[in-house]
C-alpha cells in the first residue's frame, strides 16, 4: 500500500509521519515519532496507531551535526522498511520554514527550486537548513522519490501590504526585509477545523494562538490570515521557550556597544538564551514551569501569558474585533493555567473562559456570558502537509 512520508526537520531533532494514502489519505499516520538530540546522542521514539511504543538510540559514526542528521534519517528509513514494509513510501512532503515571497502554495521541489530556497537559510538559521538537508538526503538515497516543500510562510501572503511592512527606507524594504510569518502550517490546518467548533464565527475576525516551543498567533478574516506576530524571522512577536519574541532593537545596539558582543552572540542570546529558559533560568518546557514552587518559574509564566494578552489587542485591530480566540500548540492545547492566565487579562475585549471546560481542555472553553468564541483546536502539522503532498503530485 502506498504512503506519503512526512519530515519536519528542526535543529536537533527530525520528526516523522508516514500516512497511507490508499485508498483515500488517512487522517492519522500509520506511525509517527522522532529522533531527538541530533548532534549529541541521537535517540529514536515512534508510536503505531495501534498504540505500540518504540524507542532506541541511532547508531552514529560522526560527531558533526549535518552527518548525524544524514545518519538520523537513513536510520529512520530503513527502521520504516523493517516495521512497515506493507507500506511502500510514494513520496515525501516536507515542512519548509521559509518559503519568502515566492512561494505562497506548496511545490515540487527540483533542483531550480531548492538554490531558490537556500537563498532564505539566513533568514531562518535555527530551521531552513535543516529542512533542507532533510530534501537532500532523500534525493541522495532514493531518487525517484517526488518531494514536496510545505512552507511556513505561504499562509501569510494573503496579508495586506501594511501588515508586512516595516518602517524602513524603500530600498531596503525593496530587498525583501518584510514581516513573513510563520507557523502556516499549523495556522491553515486549524483554521480548517473551525466552522465545526465555532460554526459562522469562523468567517468572522479570529485570533489563533499557536503556543509550542516557537510561539507566535494569527489574526484571520473569512479564515485567511491578516497580520501575525511573528515577521522577517521566527524571533519577532511573543515570548518563546528560548527567543525573546520581540524586544526594543536598542537593547541590541546597547550590547553590541557596550558589551561587545558579536552577531553570533547576539544571535545565540536571542534564540537560543532567552524566552521562558533565560527568564525563569530553570527550564523552556513549560511542563517543569508550571510544576516548580519557584517565584522566576511563574514570573516567566506571566510574562509569556502577558505578551499573549498585549498581542491579543493588536491582533483584534488588525482583524477589526473579535468573535474567537482559539489556542493550539503544545502548550495550548495542554496547558489549562496558561488558557486561564490569558483569558483572565482578556476580559476588557469580551473573553471569558469557564473553568471546568478549561481544566477538561474541552474544544470550546468560553463560558456562556463570553462574548468571544473561546477554542481549544489540537494542531495537524504533518496532517497538513501530506494532504498538500498528495494534492500537489496528484496521488
Ligand atoms: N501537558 C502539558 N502541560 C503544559 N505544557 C505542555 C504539556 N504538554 C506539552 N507542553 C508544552 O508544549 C511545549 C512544546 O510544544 P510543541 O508544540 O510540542 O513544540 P514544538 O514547537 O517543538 O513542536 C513545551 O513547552 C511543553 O512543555
Ligand atoms: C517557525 C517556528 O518557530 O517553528 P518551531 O515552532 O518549530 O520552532
Ligand atoms: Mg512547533
Amino acid at each position: 500500500m502506498k504512503a506519503v512520508l512526512v519530515l519536519n526537520a528542526g535543529s536537533s531533532s527530525l520528526k516523522f509521519a508516514l500516512f497511507a494514502i490508499e485508498p483515500e489519505l488517512a487522517e492519522h499516520p500509520a506511525l509517527s515519532g522522532q529522533i531527538d538530540g541530533i548532534g549529541a546522542t541521537p535517540q529514536f521514539n515512534a508510536k503505531s496507531a495501534a498504540g505500540e511504543r518504540f524507542e532506541e538510540a541511532v547508531p552514529t559514526t560522526s560527531s558533526s551535526q549535518r552527518e548525524q542528521h544524514r545518519d538520523a534519517l537513513t536510520h529512520l528509513l530503513d527502521w520504516l522498511a523493517a516495521h512497515n514494509p506493507a507500506l511502500e513510501i510514494a513520496a515525501a512532503g516536507h515542512r519548509i520554514v521559509h518559503g519568502g515571497d515566492l512561494f505562497s502554495e506548496p511545490v515540487r521541489l527540483y533542483g531550480h527550486i531548492m538554490l531558490k530556497l537556500k537563498k532564505f537559510v539566513p533568514l531562518a538559521p535555527l530551521h531552513q537548513p535543516h529542512n533542507l538537508n532533510a530534501v537532500q538526503a532523500i534525493s541522495a538515497m532514493a531518487p525517484d522519490i517526488p518531494q514536496v516543500g510545505c512552507f511556513d510562510t505561504a499562509f501569510h501572503r494573503t496579508q495586506p501590504a501594511v501588515a508586512q511592512a516595516y518602517a524602513l527606507p524603500r530600498k531596503i524594504s525593496a530587498e525583501g526585509v518584510k514581516r513573513y510569518g510563520f507557523h502556516g502550517l499549523s495556522y491553515d490546518y486549524v483554521a480548517r477545523q473551525l466552522p465545526s467548533v465555532i460554526g459562522d464565527k469562523a468567517s468572522g475576525a479570529v485570533v489563533i494562538a499557536h503556543l509550542g516551543n516557537g510561539s507566535s498567533m494569527c489574526a484571520l478574516r473569512d479564515g485567511r490570515s491578516v497580520a501575525s506576530t511573528m515577521g522577517f524571522t521566527a524571533v519577532e512577536g511573543l515570548m518563546m521557550g528560548t527567543r525573546t519574541g520581540s524586544l526594543d532593537p536598542g537593547v541590541l545596539l546597547y550590547l553590541m556597544d557596550q558589551k561587545g558582543m558579536s552577531s553570533k552572540d547576539l544571535t545565540n542570546l536571542l534564540y537560543k538564551e532567552s524566552g521562558l529558559l533565560g527568564v525563569s533560568g530553570i527550564s523552556q518546557d513549560m511542563r517543569t514551569l508550571l510544576a516548580s514552587a519557584a517565584p522566576e518559574a511563574m514570573e516567566a509564566v506571566d510574562l509569556y501569558c502577558y505578551r499573549i494578552a498585549r498581542e491579543l489587542g493588536s491582533l483584534a485591530a488588525a482583524a477589526g474585533g473579535l468573535d474567537a480566540l482559539v489556542f493550539t500548540g503544545g502548550i495550548g492545547e495542554h496547558a489549562a493555567q496558561v488558557r486561564e492566565k490569558v483569558a483572565k487579562l482578556s476580559g476588557w475585549i469580551g473573553v471569558d473562559i469557564d473553568p471546568e471546560a478549561n481544566a477538561a481542555h474541552a474544544s470550546r472553553i468560553d463560558s456562556p456570558s463570553s462574548k468571544v468564541a473561546v477554542a481549544v483546536v489540537p494542531t495537524n502539522e504533518e496532517g497538513m502537509i501530506a494532504r498538500y503532498t498528495v494534492d500537489v503530485l496528484g496521488l
